[in-house]
């Protein structure tokens, strides 16, 4: 195949960093906004699309939580759990670890166990239908209290089994991982794995505390790390994964322009980094648009393609049985 496009569409990868409600399609988010009676300031696809620009993180948030404001009741929870898994199928991610974050949906009254029967239908009959392998995760949102978090935690206990890692999102500037340090001793003596977002929007000193502190087994974004020689030196060393998001960090205007992304430059350096969506129907595509825009803006080679697709099975959490028959189908194609 000559097409590096076509090549990369079809080659298995990993998904570690994806929040579901960032994957509400906007036919969907008017659809459910008109089923469920919320008023929303859009009347068709093109006028919410029209709002996916965006300044810095916050600008996003805003709209990413107005976005999820639309969703009621379990159907609503199922078919957005299921538009992204047939994303999934679609786009030869045959391994996903998913973002959820129930906190956003507590005003609303919409509690946990509605949520999780909607996503656990959705993720039963993926698995049912095409052998979809996915993870969830609990996010817990870091612009609330460490209190709110570790209730959720709570909230969250009949549902242990359903949820690999705990994680951290929402606005970071101001949120440091420290504030949250006995969510995570917590959640740590319970079993779960620990992944925090650090170093997007916020400093270093962000990064080594999520490292130092809280104990996290991967840093979500982490892509401001190149400022401290000596935080990529202990990422290298510990090859704390990195799950890097390009196109959301170019909507964020976290990079100016995709060829000012510094990812292909992190893995040069040893850093064990990923390639993830975020958001993807904010930030203008899946993983395989996201692969592809590092194709068009650095060249990406299919060597190093390869090599970010085995990161992300590496850094994911499944057995290791199971990685390394991954590892072997990558190998081989
Ligand atoms: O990129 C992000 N950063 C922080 N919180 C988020 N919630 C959804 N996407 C993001
Ligand atoms: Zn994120």
């Amino acid at each position: 195949m000559s097409d590096i496009h076509s090549w990369l569409a079809v080659m298995p990868k990993a998904e570690l960093h994806l929040h579901i409600d960032g994957s509400l399609q906007a036919s969907r988010l008017l659809q459910l906004a008109a089923k469920n009676g919320v008023a929303i300031p859009y009347d068709s696809v093109e006028s919410v699309q029209a709002a996916y620009e965006f300044e810095d993180l916050q600008s996003f948030l805003d709209l990413y939580y107005l976005g999820a404001s639309v969703l009621r009741d379990e159907d609503d929870f199922y078919w957005l759990m299921r538009d992204y898994l047939d994303k999934c199928r679609e786009q030869k991610i045959v391994h996903t670890e998913i973002m959820v974050e129930p906190q956003t949906y507590l005003p609303y009254g919409v509690g946990i166990h509605t949520v999780m029967a909607g996503f656990k239908r959705a993720i039963a009959e993926a698995k049912a239908e095409w052998g979809q392998s996915a993870l969830m995760m609990l996010s817990l949102l870091r612009h609330l209290s460490e209190d709110e978090a570790l209730a959720m935690l709570e909230m969250a206990e009949p549902f242990r089994d359903d949820f690999v890692a705990i994680g951290l999102a929402s606005s970071e500037m101001g949120h440091p991982p420290s504030k949250f340090k006995t969510l995570y001793e917590t959640a740590r003596s319970r079993g779960y794995k620990l992944v925090a977002h650090a170093g997007e929007e916020g400093p270093p000193e962000y990064i080594w505390e999520a490292i130092q502190l809280l104990g996290v087994d991967r840093i979500d974004h982490g892509v401001r790390c190149v400022e401290d020689p000596a935080l990529v030196a202990h990422l290298v060393h510990k090859q704390i994964p990195l799950t890097v998001c390009p196109l959301s960090n170019v909507r964020l205007c976290v990079f100016d322009r995709m060829q000012d992304h510094n990812l292909l430059n992190m893995l040069e350096q040893g850093l064990c980094v990923t390639v993830n969506s975020d958001d993807p129907t904010y930030f203008g595509g899946f993983m395989n648009e996201n692969f592809s825009a590092l194709a068009d803006a650095l060249a990406l080679s299919r060597e190093q393609a390869k090599q970010l697709a085995a990161n992300s099975f590496r850094a994911s959490f499944l057995p290791d049985d199971i990685k390394a028959q991954y590892l072997q189908q990558l190998e081989g194609y």
